[in-house]
């Protein structure tokens, strides 16, 4: 209630345009009474002074019930935004493998955390990132519950979908509109009421071409970009942009993007990462792995200090292979390893 005081107060006292810099979205609720040419440098009142009764009267509104449903609108977006309970982790309660056994597991995650998943193809990683995915609550084939914050979750919170708890970057992603780079990001901003759209627009596109192996312009057509730019786009945008603190990527060694920078980059924003991989690096890099084997979790294995110190060598074998791939990729030779190692 006292949220609604203020934003009436805002509705009242600050002009259109200030109120659609922070409340991007507001264009749109003026678009759907035809209202987008009010002066916008007036408050809300003073525009609405301006204009013909016969415009409102067409939806059965007055200034004064037009006012309201503004307040109403803009007490949705900000209740949405703000009064989610931070997630500070996600538990997952073992169901049964694909015999009907019990997995007899509890895993609790907490934010800044990096979870591999490994097992064979067709063990069900991707499964499991489905689960978390849906925030299965014993209702998925594999019958195992997910916990957010050490509680169950109601319909309306699994379903909520202006208030995403998950984003899952998937294997195949295609893009279905044809916007250029930066619109998709601009009407991203504006959906997820990014405070700082212009600012945060620009950092996500200064990531995506970090992490991307060929750089991409704004003007590149979302449709146009390869696997790995459009992987990197959405890393960086589920980095700065999205507000779901469960960010799940399945499979991302073959999207030909810096996969380490990638994963820091979304545990420093405060992300608990699930990754589905069969890539040695990105296993090792996890501070846990989950071992999946015939559609259950058979084993949950922290990553070990001589583990963590391989990675270096593993790391070198891994440039090794980049620089053969890369000059596979160039029409270049490849000379016998004896060369390179
Ligand atoms: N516990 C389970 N009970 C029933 N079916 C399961 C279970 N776990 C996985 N499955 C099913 O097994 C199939 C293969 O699983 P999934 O696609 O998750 O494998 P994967 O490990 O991701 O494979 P890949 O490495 O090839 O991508 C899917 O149809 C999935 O729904």
């Amino acid at each position: 209630m006292a949220q609604n005081v203020k934003i009436r107060e805002i509705v009242k006292d600050k002009t259109i345009a200030e109120i659609i810099t922070n409340y991007p979205v507001v264009q749109d609720f003026f678009l759907n009474y035809n209202l987008q040419d009010l002066q916008k440098n007036l408050t809300v009142s003073q525009a609405l002074e301006k204009i013909l009764t016969e415009q409102l009267e067409e939806f059965g509104l007055d200034v004064f019930s037009l006012t309201e449903e503004l307040v109403k609108f803009m007490a949705t977006l900000v209740n949405n935004r703000e009064e989610r309970e931070k997630v500070q982790n996600i538990t997952i309660i073992g169901g049964r493998n694909k015999q009907g056994e019990a997995e007899n597991v509890t895993l609790t995650m907490a934010v800044g955390e990096v979870i591999s998943i490994v097992g064979p193809t067709g063990s069900g990683k991707s499964r499991l990132l489905g689960d978390i995915e849906c925030l299965a609550q014993c209702d998925t084939p594999t019958r195992r519950q997910i916990l957010i914050n050490d509680h169950p979750l109601s319909d309306e919170e699994r379903f909520d979908m202006g208030n995403k708890m998950v984003a899952q970057l998937s294997q195949n992603m295609n893009f279905v509109m044809d916007l250029n780079v930066a619109e998709f990001l601009a009407m991203h901003a504006k959906s997820r009421l990014c405070e700082n759209s212009e600012q945060v627009i620009k950092q996500c596109f200064v990531c995506a071409n970090e992490l991307a192996g060929e750089k991409f312009t704004m003007d590149t057509k979302v449709t146009q970009l390869s696997g790995g730019q459009s992987r990197a786009l959405m890393i960086a945008d589920a980095a700065y942009m999205s507000s779901s603190p469960i960010v799940l990527i399945d499979e991302i060694e073959n999207a030909g993007i810096d996969r380490k920078q990638a994963i820091s980059l979304l545990t420093e924003n405060e992300k608990i990462v699930l990754i589905s991989t069969h890539d040695p690096l990105l296993a090792l890099s996890a501070d846990k792995r989950i071992v999946i084997k015939n559609g259950g979790i058979h084993k949950i294995m922290e990553t070990s200090d001589e583990e963590i110190e391989s990675l270096k060598d593993i790391e070198k074998l891994d440039t090794i292979m980049l620089g053969i791939r890369q000059q596979l990729r160039h029409g270049e030779r490849v000379y016998p390893l004896k060369f390179v190692l």
